[in-house]
């Protein structure tokens, strides 16, 4: 039932109009104190608000800010005194909804409202379809099919919704950053900015006046006035990247604005609102800054409301065929080519080396490659030098792709001695659910043991595909496809 507040200093007015819209089945609140009723707007959620402009103690203009501040979206209708029309169409200008000229008759109140009804009911149905879509599609822009990458997927989607604070941790290139985005571009402050910083970036006295603004004349060279990027974050989210570098001095001004919810200006008077999410990401741990004084525990309470780890790419190198061919199609885009793939020993290269600059490596690698190549596919030849396989790099030299290979192709390869694929074990919290239909139960458990198959196999053949299609005992050509695309029926 939609929610409806109606503010006028006159009791009667306001039940009259609560008398009139009975009919429309809303749940009709008032509040007769303008004061009162301008804080409760601030804490409260409505979806309709009927406010008088002229009230003692607080005009309707102030209803009108707080009603839409920030991720507020209650629909505000004022009522204005004949030939005050002007104060209406600024009321307007500031967000209201709609204006009813007094007096109305019980037909025009009912119009407005329903007009106002009508509007909610769009919204939410945009909302929904939306919804939809979001559940349908991957996160924008974030690739991967490791059951890690998945479980960090889901998180996103759940917390997404929410107003709460996300920890991300992982080493640099994992995404933290493309997560922290992702979780804003579905949360419902996508409209609003994300405003990302790094703390390690500026030294402390540098980044205060980033982060809180300040007054023309609070410092020197300081010659107008500035907001800072927490008010710039107003409505949408703040991106603070190596939390673990802020200094303690910053740390304890950050959690009073995540506390109280306001800001002053360096050399400033005036306490400002801000509605802000706050994301931190960080490469540090964070339990040992505290316990060497070095991290507030307070602070680091209120950010770590959900934590996010993003595991290192080493780790999850099922996603590393995926995350090449996406990485590829964005190069081909950019530089204008067409390279059509990546050949199996190239493929090999990729999934073998231990990728220490993580994500951001291998898309860099990749576009150098594209840049490189003169085939129709990536080449091991194309890559840098230094991407070794794991076992090259430590010199053990197990590491034989070549096409001089002598058990490459053909049946022998199925009774070469490479022995059998060591078992894949699972721990029971990572075996799927069985709920739902036989058929949606089925395909969850495929995927999983497909999944965990291949992880097993890759980490033993360490990346090379023949010794992979040995141990499973399938085609070399089937290991290659499933790694570019489906897996083998
Ligand atoms: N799952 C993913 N799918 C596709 N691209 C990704 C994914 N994760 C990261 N990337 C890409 O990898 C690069 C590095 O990601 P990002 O900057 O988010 O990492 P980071 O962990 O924030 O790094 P740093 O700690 O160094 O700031 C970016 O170009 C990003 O687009």
């Amino acid at each position: 039932m939609p929610k409806v507040l109606i503010i006028d200093d006159e009791l009667e007015m306001a039940q009259t109009c609560a008398r009139l819209l009975r009919p429309l089945h809303l749940e009709c609140l008032i509040e007769t104190n303008g004061p009162d009723a301008r804080e409760r707007v601030k804490r409260e959620s409505f979806d309709i608000i009927l406010t008088d402009l002229k009230m003692p103690g607080c005009s309707g203009m102030e209803i009108v800010r707080a009603a839409t501040a920030g991720t507020k979206r209650a629909l505000v209708i004022v009522v204005t005194g004949f030939g005050s029309i002007d104060v209406a169409v600024e009321a307007i200008k500031s967000g209201a909804f709609d204006f009813l000229t007094k007096p109305f008759s019980a037909e025009q109140l009912r119009v407005c409202v329903e007009k106002a009804l009508r509007e909610i009911k769009l919204t939410n149905e945009n909302e929904d379809l939306k919804a939809q879509l979001r559940a349908a599609y991957p996160i924008d822009g974030l690739t991967g099919r490791s059951p890690s990458i998945q479980a960090a997927f889901a998180l996103i989607r759940k917390v997404a919704a929410t107003d709460v604070s996300v920890l991300i941790l992982g080493e640099s290139g994992t995404g933290k950053e493309l997560f922290a985005r992702s979780i804003h571009t579905n949360s419902r402050r996508i409209a609003k900015p994300f405003v990302p910083i790094d703390c390690a970036s500026l030294p402390e006295n540098l980044l205060e006046s980033e982060l809180f603004g300040y007054e023309k004349g609070a410092f020197t060279g300081a010659n107008q006035t500035r907001s800072g990027l927490i008010e710039l974050a107003h409505g949408g989210t703040l991106f603070l990247d190596e939390l673990g570098e802020l200094g303690l001095g910053l740390q304890s001004k950050l959690l009073r604005v995540l506390q109280e919810r306001t800001l002053r200006h360096l050399g400033g008077k005036e306490w400002l609102d801000v509605d802000i999410r706050v994301i931190a990401a960080t490469n540090l741990d964070l339990e040992q800054a505290i316990k060497e004084k070095k991290f507030r525990e307070d602070l680091y309470y209120r950010l770590n409301v959900v934590r996010l780890q993003l595991p290192p790419l080493r780790e999850r190198i099922e996603d590393i065929p995926m995350l090449a061919r996406e990485f590829l199609r964005e190069a081909n885009v950019r530089l204008g080519k067409d390279v059509g793939g990546i050949a199996e020993e190239a493929l090999s290269l990729l999934v073998s080396y231990p990728w220490p600059g993580n994500i951001r490596q291998l898309k860099n690698a990749i576009e150098r490659a594209v840049v490189l190549c003169e085939t129709t596919e990536l080449e091991a030849g194309d890559f840098a030098p230094d991407i070794q396989p794991r076992d090259a790099a430590r010199g053990s030299g197990v590491y034989n792709f070549g096409r001089e290979d002598p058990e490459r192709d053909g049946r022998q390869e199925a009774v070469s001695g490479f022995g059998a694929l060591n078992p894949v074990t699972v721990s029971p919290a990572d075996l799927p659910s069985l709920e739902g239909s036989y058929r949606e139960a089925k395909e969850r458990w495929l995927n999983c043991f497909q999944e965990k198959y291949l992880k097993q196999l890759l980490e033993q053949s360490q990346g090379n595909i023949s010794r992979a299609a040995q141990l499973a005992r399938i085609d070399r050509r089937t290991i290659h496809r499933w790694l570019t695309g489906g897996p083998p029926k």
